[in-house]
């Protein structure tokens, strides 16, 4: 995406060095950092220097490329595999994409992998953004459905920040509100501040801000009431991993929005790049796995001071302890669908496999 006319990805190559914009300054600072060797990618994702499910795995298939090129050994890639898995454990997408570089790497002869796996990882990142358009294509018609049955805008709730910010490029939710931006539709956004990082507040408002979409940044408490009051047309949110049943685990928070919407009838809808989909868990809440923050995310909060330097705060007592999952499971009964990549499918086994026949299940 564009910021100040300067077109952007969340990841790239330049002059030889693997750059990303280093979110935990946004967006109050545009900070753009080169990862070198393997530890900083491992410390990049752990610490959210980059996040977001199709991020984290683009900046994990980068770290292997990187590190093939330091040494394309069969013991290092295995500990790679190993050491960037380690990262955080809820986004499917980081052990699909391990997976999928270890899948091209481990038949090659040493000498071939360094230049195999940045192939490999420079395709992960342009697939990324074609299937985020697909998906923007495909959203862009549920959000047009709903602009023919009313006047004004289409109010749009999104959770979190599944923007171009969380992706190589487009987003996911957000990919269906730019389209339909190009489209001429128009559409209002309201972006769910997301504690205990507000990336909400602090990526997807920014995001809004710097595309020219109309958007309001609310609590994350007051979306329910908006939409007893008819002021939500619409959900979209991203994932992290959706099961083979159509599970959806995404930002804590997310299944209280899904609950509000089912019981004020607005329809719920998941962006979902078929890699974050896991065919191989069926129960959400029974198998995937809830990472668990630090604390100081919940009892402290970042922001800009009066001087504008970014700082931190507590906002708690000292040593209030403090717990911090960091995502929840939405069950496929509160979904109304999934636009994928290939179209929008609805939330149950049959649908999605379907939809992707190829995964054999
Ligand atoms: C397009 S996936 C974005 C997804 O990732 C976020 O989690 P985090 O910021 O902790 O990596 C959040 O769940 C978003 O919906």
């Amino acid at each position: 995406m564009k910021i100040n006319d300067i077109p952007y990805r969340s990841i790239w190559v330049e002059e030889g060095e693997v750059r990303i914009i280093d979110q935990r300054w946004l967006p109050h600072e545009f900070r753009i950092v080169s990862l070198a060797e393997r530890g900083e990618f491992a410390t990049a994702i752990r610490d959210m220097w980059v996040r977001g499910a199709p991020l984290i795995g683009a900046t994990a298939a980068w770290g292997v490329a990187v590190q093939m090129a330091a040494d394309p050994s069969d013991a290092s890639l295995a500990e790679t595999w190993e050491v960037l898995h380690a990262t955080r454990p809820t986004a499917i997408n980081l052990r699909w994409a391990l997976d999928e570089m270890r899948r091209v790497l481990a038949p090659l002869p040493p000498a071939e992998r360094a230049a195999a796996a940045a192939a490999r990882a420079a395709a992960i990142c342009d697939e990324d953004v074609e299937i985020n358009r697909r998906i923007g294509v495909a959203g862009l018609e549920v959000i047009r459905g709903i602009a023919a049955r009313k006047a004004g805008p289409v109010n749009i709730l999104t959770h979190c920040n599944a923007g171009w910010l969380a992706t190589v490029d487009w987003g996911t939710a957000t990919s269906p509100i730019y389209h339909a931006i190009e489209a001429g539709i128009g559409v209002h956004v309201f972006v769910d501040e997301t504690r205990p990082r507000n990336q909400g507040a602090l990526l997807t408002a920014w995001e809004m801000a710097s595309h020219g979409v109309s958007h309001e940044l609310i609590v994350d408490n007051a979306g329910g009431h908006l939409m007893q009051h008819g002021e939500v047309d619409l959900v979209i949110v991203g994932t992290d991993r959706t099961t083979a049943n159509g599970d959806v685990c995404n930002k804590i928070g997310t299944y209280l929005k899904a609950l509000a919407a089912k019981a004020n009838g607005v329809p719920f809808y998941v962006a979902l790049p078929s890699p974050t989909i896991d065919w191989t868990v069926r129960d959400g809440l029974a198998e995937i796995p809830i990472e668990e923050r630090s604390g100081a995310e919940v009892t402290h909060v970042q922001g800009k001071d009066g001087s504008g330097r970014v700082i931190s705060v507590q906002i708690s007592p000292d040593g209030t302890p403090a717990r911090n999952p960091a995502f929840d499971v939405t069950p496929a009964s509160l979904v109304t669908g999934l636009i994928t990549e290939r179209g929008v499918c609805a939330a149950e086994p049959g649908a999605m496999r379907a939809m992707f026949p190829e995964a054999g299940v």
